[in-house]
């Protein structure tokens, strides 16, 4: 492994912490980030820090497999969900984890939905490949579980039947999405976060 692309890709998913942890998008401990070395390695934030103040000791290379190579060094909880990007996207070159308020509550009130869809917003042209507002983006919404297996397993499933989604969301939890770069899986944050409030403000005025 490169040591200068390690640093490279670290200094890019500490930069994404503070970005992302200034917007209230990862309070406390929450969220997680990663960044692609290579087919087979990823650089991923260590488990239970602050990701709006991650150091270089807060980041570790993980293989496709979730398995760290870096000896007492524990890589996120939810490990196995960038590995699946990964493996299954192998253009993906970031995925990021967020727990903002506006995808805790949306995931919440859809209920037992397959998917939260949002379909005719201008904004939806910030997704990658998304041309025209009139898009019916459907983003899989799985119910919260403990085991990172089981979750892993449902959403290489999902990917299977719907290789176009751009991200996804965990009941009551957060979001994951990703991107080409670190610049676009950003942009797909943003993105989210924006129509997440819309859609939000329409429920509330026209339940
Ligand atoms: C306090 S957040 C609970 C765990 C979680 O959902 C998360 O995103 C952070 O977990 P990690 O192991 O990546 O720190
Ligand atoms: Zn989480």
């Amino acid at each position: 492994m490169d040591p200068k692309l390690v640093e490279t890709k670290a200094v890019e998913v500490i930069e994404a912490g503070r970005f992302l942890y200034d917007r209230g998008w990862v309070p406390a401990t929450s969220g997680n980030f990663s960044a692609r070395l290579d087919r087979d390695h990823a650089a991923l934030t260590a488990s239970g820090k602050h990701k709006g103040r991650l150091t270089r000791d807060d980041i570790l290379v993980v293989d496709m497999n979730g398995k760290s190579l870096d000896p007492g060094k524990r890589p996120s909880a939810e490990t196995l969900l960038h590995t699946t990007l990964y493996r299954f996207f192998p253009d993906t070159a970031a995925v990021l984890h967020t727990h903002s308020i506006n995808a805790t509550v949306l995931s919440k009130i859809a209920g037992n939905a397959e998917a939260v869809v949002l379909e005719d917003y201008e904004v939806l042209k910030a997704l990658q490949g998304v041309s025209t507002h009139a898009t019916r983006e459907v983003i899989p919404l799985f119910p919260n579980t403990q085991d990172m297996n089981a979750l892993a397993r449902d959403l290489a499933d999902r990917l299977e039947r719907q290789p176009d989604m751009h991200g996804f969301l965990i009941q009551g939890h957060g979001l994951y999405t990703w991107g080409r770069t670190m610049e676009e899986t950003r942009r797909h944050i943003e993105a989210f976060e924006f129509l997440f409030a819309c859609e939000l403000e329409m429920r509330r005025l026209s339940p």
